[in-house]
């Protein structure tokens, strides 16, 4: 096989691209690439039998591991007894070493929701996880203040992006590799050993996944990874995120499948409810009010988190609460109500049986710490709650027009807020933002543009009257990129234009394309060279 590195090389880049680095991507690449793009083509294949007016159902065909009571996935690793709180954000240096004395159990390092995928942010990030584990991060910014790694740091699991996602800036074969094997590959090359001799070991998030055959193909990856790199087998072990529709149908297959390498599952609403859309976005029940609506007690999402954590206890697994978006903010009131949501939002997971759960923001562990340490107390988890009387049908699931609440036109104004600026924040290399209080990132801003899709789709009425037209979503786009662009220079104007332009291709055209960050990826993001344009 020919590779070829298309991104530059910054400084110390080299510690991370070298040429054993490199081959091992590469045989990576020559043992899966097939297999990830024939899963991208069952996905297709799905969302397009859901758009003859077929719905998903818990399938006939693995019965058996539903029905055996008497698997069980791998004892927990050293490192994830306890992961009452999980920090998430991007591996950026200052972050890193934020999010790592920030009290947490668990770091969720992420080049997935919180990174946009520019090469220096891709390798960069890679590089900030080496220094880390060699305590070689520490620095002072501009500012004079001083950035080191304290005695007591939370455990690093790293999520790679989805299977959905290329990387431009190393090339096989004429064609650029899969983004999951560039972040999952890189890490565990250059980390796994550091994390090992630390006491803790390679640990993994993996998002989006669609069904149990793309677990399997995680956990094929992991066999052969680990016998490449002569770790022991079962070192590895990957949290599996439930944020699609159909991986909520599969969740005890995907437990199967990863059984020895398996660390639980997590509820990933923000993914979940754009899948939702995604899937379902033509279908008259199936539309959504306000963003704000669709909250975690809603019917369909109460199933699902249900479900979750039962499937996981019942199979010895961690069940990982999802994030809510409400940041620490400057306005004592704000602030308040914002600490007032999350701890609620946290204290049903624990009540329901959840073992942890994700913050956004350093300022929000204590708040989930103290939630989790009043029910759990000197216990690291909570496995021993199975919820045998919990019981989900495939309708509870899909029970989406069960949904309370208005398209108002204030939701919508948002929605196109949110993804004009995200999607900017985006091309300008950053991939969580916090706008008008909230967190956003990648899920949240694919919910936005997903919705101002689905409501045109269908001429959704508003609370105030009238309906959602295309006049009235080009017409709100044109002011908030007006008041987006003020004060800004030639440069800066030109990116929100462009934002703009991602919107309007990706929310408002007949179809709705499965992600907005691989065709903004291909011609906006990473290094690209000419004549791979076209490949990308
Ligand atoms: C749908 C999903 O997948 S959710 C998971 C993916 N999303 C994420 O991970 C988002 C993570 N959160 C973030 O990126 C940030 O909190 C944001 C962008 C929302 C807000 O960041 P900021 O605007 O910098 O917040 P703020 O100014 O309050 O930050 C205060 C300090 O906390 C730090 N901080 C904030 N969030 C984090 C974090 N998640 N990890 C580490 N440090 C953080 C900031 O770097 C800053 O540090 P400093 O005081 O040393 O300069
Ligand atoms: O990754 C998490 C989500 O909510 O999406
Ligand atoms: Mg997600």
């Amino acid at each position: 096989m020919r590779y070829e590195v298309i991104g530059p090389m910054a400084e110390r880049f080299d510690e991370v691209l070298t040429p054993e680095a490199l081959e091992f991507l590469v045989t990576l690449d020559s043992e899966f690439a097939a297999r990830r793009v024939a899963l991208l083509d069952t996905r297709r294949a799905r969302r397009d039998r859901f758009a003859t007016g077929q719905l998903p159902d818990f399938l006939p065909e693995t019965i058996g591991v539903r029905a055996d009571p008497t698997w069980r996935v791998a004892p927990p690793a050293p490192g994830l007894e306890d992961r009452r709180v999980e920090i998430t954000g991007p591996p950026e240096r200052k972050m890193t070493i934020n999010a790592l004395n920030s009290g947490a159990k668990v770091w969720l390092a992420d080049f997935e929701d919180a990174t946009a995928p520019t090469w220096d942010n891709v390798i960069g990030g890679q590089l900030n996880l080496m220094d880390a584990l060699d305590r070689r991060i520490d620095f002072t910014d501009p500012r004079g203040k001083r950035y080191a790694l304290g005695e007591e740091l939370a455990t690093i699991v790293v999520r790679p992006r989805g299977w959905h996602l290329v990387e431009k800036g190393i090339v096989v074969d004429g064609r650029p590799i899969s983004a999951s094997l560039v972040d999952f590959g890189l890490y565990l090359f250059h980390c796994a050993r550091r994390q090992l001799a630390a006491g803790a070991g390679p640990y993994f998030y993996l998002p989006k996944l669609e069904d149990h055959r793309e677990a399997r193909l995680w956990n094929d990856i992991f066999v052969f990874a680990q016998h490449y790199l002569k770790l022991p087998q079962g070192t590895i072990r990957a949290t599996t995120l439930i944020e699609t529709i159909t991986a909520a149908f599969e969740m005890e297959e995907i437990l199967y499948e990863l059984r020895e390498h398996s660390a639980g599952l997590n509820a990933g609403r923000w993914d979940y409810i754009f899948s939702i859309i995604k899937n379902f976005g033509q279908w008259p029940d199936f539309v959504l009010p306000d963003r704000a609506a669709v909250t975690m007690t809603v019917p369909f999402m109460r199933a699902y988190t249900e479900l979750l954590v039962r499937t996981c206890h019942r199979r010895g697994a961690h069940a990982i609460g999802g994030m809510a978006a409400f940041v620490p903010a400057r306005d004592p009131e704000v602030n308040a109500t914002a600490l007032a949501k999350v701890q609620a939002d946290k204290q049903r997971e624990a009540g329901d049986g959840f073992d942890g759960s994700w913050v956004a923001h350093p300022g929000l562990v204590s708040t989930c710490r103290e939630v989790f340490d009043a029910v759990l107390g000197e216990r690291p988890n909570q496995l021993d709650r199975q919820r045998d009387e919990v019981s989900v049908t495939a309708a509870d699931l899909l029970s989406v027009d069960k949904t309370p609440g208005q398209v108002t036109e204030s939701g919508l104004r948002s929605n196109i807020a949110v993804a004009l600026h995200y999607i900017d924040a985006w091309l300008g290399g950053a991939g969580a933002v916090a706008l008008w209080n909230l967190m956003e990132d990648a899920a949240t801003a694919e919910i936005a543009r997903c919705q101002l899709w689905q409501w045109l789709h269908h001429g959704t009425p508003l609370a105030e009257g009238g309906s959602v037209t295309s006049d009235r979503v080009r017409a709100m786009l044109a002011e908030e990129l007006s008041s987006l662009t003020e004060g800004r220079g030639d440069a800066e104007r030109e990116r929100a234009a462009q934002a703009a332009r991602i919107v309007e291709e990706t929310a408002l055209g007949e179809d709705l394309p499965a992600f907005f960050t691989t065709g903004a990826y291909a011609r906006h993001l990473g290094p690209r060279r000419r004549s791979l344009a076209a490949a990308s």
